[in-house]
């Protein structure tokens, strides 16, 4: 969107220089506003169709390359045909985007593409300009022809060489992000329910403890899971394991921390919470367990343990007391919550 936006802010800075400058050439007067109006609507169907980034891309740096195009040969072509007439002096200053165009292709198209416009670029737009330029010598001697030739030529040639440089950089970065972020979730998941683990669990409660944040902490641990096990082997349990931990990590805010504490056991670190909440939310879990149906097993529950941090507490001090709320839940018979 920004490269758009300022591609029709330029083209319509261009139209003003046109339209105010002494000499009125037709073909000066006519692109400028041409690029600044399909350049906007273009800016428009981006806002509306945003997934079609490739596609205006595309249709944009080949609107670009022909309002280039035109001029180059136009011009050459004009000052080789008129007597006394230099190519200098008429040919409008658009050298410098030749070579945005082609960083533009480089970035938003693939490998390939972006090598195909460069080089059409270079044949279709500097070629014409670089033959004009070498069959008159004296036009090459004044500050606009050295200009000309120089951005045409060897910066030209620079930006050939850097961009792939460039473009290799950037996929390694990619690829680095991305391996980051597969060792983070690595390292903070667990592997079965890739919702969080204990490690990182512990963390959240301790960055809560040490911002003095009112805090709730529930543990919850599956009744009979064994019986689940033996009964329908382990991959059904695994099964169960994975569809509890969605479907409570479905009921969970964003802010909520849910993890996998071990085994058949869960932990939910619930931040800013009071105890009519904490109770509400543990409640919540706890009956939504017993709602899901989970081929072949015909009922699963879960025993709820809750407390609130307390002043003074740690996190040693708020999993034993937690623990045992969970115990006395399962000693009463399961599926129930106790604090
Ligand atoms: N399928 C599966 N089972 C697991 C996993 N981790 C632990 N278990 C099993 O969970 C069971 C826990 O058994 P127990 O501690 O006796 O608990 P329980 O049978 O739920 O009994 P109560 O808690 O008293 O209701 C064991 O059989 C473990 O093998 C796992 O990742 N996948």
């Amino acid at each position: 969107m920004i490269t758009l936006s300022l591609t029709s802010l330029a083209g319509a800075a261009a139209t003003a220089l046109a339209w105010l400058g002494p000499v009125h050439r037709p073909m000066d007067m006519v692109i400028p506003p041409l690029t600044c109006v399909f350049f906007l609507v273009l800016l428009i169907m981006l806002v509306r169709w945003p997934h079609r980034l490739g596609l205006i891309m595309r249709v944009a740096l080949a609107a670009a390359l022909a309002a280039l195009v035109a001029p180059a040969w136009f011009y050459t072509w004009q000052a080789t045909q008129t007597q006394g007439l230099r190519l200098i002096d008429i040919y409008p200053p658009i050298g410098s985007l030749l070579l945005v165009l082609m960083v533009t292709a480089m970035i938003y198209l693939p490998t390939r593409d972006g090598v195909t416009i460069v080089v059409a670029g270079w044949l279709l737009v500097a070629l014409p300009v670089l033959v004009y330029l070498f069959a008159h010598p004296q036009e090459i001697r004044t500050p606009r022809g050295a200009d000309l030739l120089m951005s045409y030529g060897p910066v030209f040639v620079l930006l050939l060489v850097l961009l792939p440089v460039q473009r290799k950089l950037t996929r390694r970065i990619q690829h680095l992000v991305s391996e980051q972020a597969h060792m983070e979730a690595m390292v903070n998941r667990d592997p079965l329910t890739r919702i969080y683990n204990r490690r990182f669990c512990e963390l959240v409660l301790r960055d809560l403890l040490t911002r003095q944040i009112p805090a709730g902490v529930i543990m919850f641990d599956m009744d009979h899971f064994k019986a689940i096990n033996d009964t329908y082997g382990h991959p059904v349990g695994d099964r169960v394991l994975q569809q509890v931990a969605q479907r409570c990590q479905e009921l969970l805010r964003k802010n909520e921390c849910l993890a996998r504490w071990g085994g058949e056991e869960f932990l939910v670190v619930v931040p800013d919470v009071d105890a009519t909440a904490l109770h509400a939310l543990a409640e919540r879990l706890r009956k939504s367990i017993t709602e899901l149906s989970i081929e072949p097993v015909s009922l699963v529950s879960a025993s709820v343990g809750i407390t609130r941090v307390l002043d003074g507490d740690t996190t040693d001090t708020i999993f034993q007391r937690v623990d045992k709320a969970l115990y006395r839940a399962k000693k009463l018979g399961g599926n129930m919550v106790s604090s």
